[in-house]
């Protein structure tokens, strides 16, 4: 079996935690680099402090030396790092994984344009779950086709920056293709006062955020006479992580190319 040498970025956040903790018992993964913001009160602590036990990585905040040797960066942390981070794979030949949500149209084609270089999965939601929803989203919406009112409703924790999730945009874009409509033409992002009443052809998004809820998703085709709707809860952030590793292997047999979860499972 040969071994992947992973570096994780934004090793202390709270997806980092879960990725350090998970490469480590990977068995066919070593933990390469755990990388820090520069300045972060972690920089120099063993990584496995940050997970459990010690485990003789000592977190960086010096991207581009920790990555050499690397096979892939994992990337759960915020546009402008993801997007620094992203550039310094791409001198150095390191396949990324990027579970980072909140982008810009335009820091969007930064991404896919690595992928000209390096091998990139790049996914709002890494879980399995919620790609098969995906999937299925498809599948209802070409279905419900008409006469059947659309709105996502997400929520999550209290320290999300983000609004809406990756997910419910993801979950907005599948709708929209499946119904050939362009999302940022129809999506309704909150409503307040007197909006009149709804139409047709608009897509609607709600945002709930509080404690320490890991990130429910819920598409809603409200008809006439009948509700069908598709949800899914993540209960556990090793969902997420369990994923972006998938990702890492995918990458070390696909080579260079822009892809998502949907490659990653074969769902596409
Ligand atoms: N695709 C998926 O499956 C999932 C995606 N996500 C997404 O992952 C991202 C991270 O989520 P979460 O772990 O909850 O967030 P956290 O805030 O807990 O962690 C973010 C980490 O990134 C670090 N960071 C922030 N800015 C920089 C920077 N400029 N340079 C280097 N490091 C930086 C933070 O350091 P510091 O604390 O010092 O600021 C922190 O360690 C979000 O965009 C979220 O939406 C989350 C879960 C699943
Ligand atoms: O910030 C989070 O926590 C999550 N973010 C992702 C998103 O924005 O869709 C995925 C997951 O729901 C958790």
């Amino acid at each position: 079996m040969s071994i992947l040498n992973i570096a994780i970025a934004g090793s202390s956040g709270r997806m980092g935690r879960v990725l350090l903790e998970s490469v480590a018992q990977a068995p066919d993964m070593r933990l390469a680099a755990a990388l820090e913001r520069k300045g972060s009160p972690f920089i120099g602590k063993d990584a496995g402090e940050l997970f459990g036990a010690p485990c003789g990585v000592f977190i960086s905040e010096e991207m581009a030396t920790a990555l050499v040797g690397c096979h892939a960066l994992i990337d759960f942390t915020r546009p402008e790092a993801t997007l620094d981070h992203l550039q310094a794979c791409r001198e150095l030949g390191v396949n990324i994984i990027i579970g980072t949500t909140g982008f810009s149209v335009e820091q969007k084609e930064l991404i896919a344009d690595a992928g000209r270089d390096i091998g990139v999965v790049f996914a709002p939601n890494m879980s399995v779950g919620v790609n098969l929803s995906l999937k299925l989203l498809d599948m209802a919406a070409r279905v419900l086709n008409e006469g059947y009112d659309i709105e996502i409703v997400e929520a999550h924790h209290r320290h999300k920056v983000d609004a809406p999730s990756g997910t419910a945009l993801r979950m907005g874009e599948v709708v929209a293709n499946a119904l050939g409509r362009n999302l940022e033409e129809c999506a309704v992002y909150g409503r307040e006062g007197v909006t009149g009443e709804r139409s047709p052809s608009t897509i609607g998004f709600a945002t709930v955020r509080g404690g320490d809820i890991v990130g429910d998703h819920t598409v809603m085709f409200a008809g006439t006479g009948e509700r069908v709707e598709i949800t899914h809860k993540a209960s556990s952030r090793a969902t997420f992580a369990l994923g972006a590793l998938r990702a890492a292997r995918f990458l070390a047999q696909r080579g260079k190319g822009l892809f998502d979860m949907q490659d990653v499972l074969g769902l596409r």
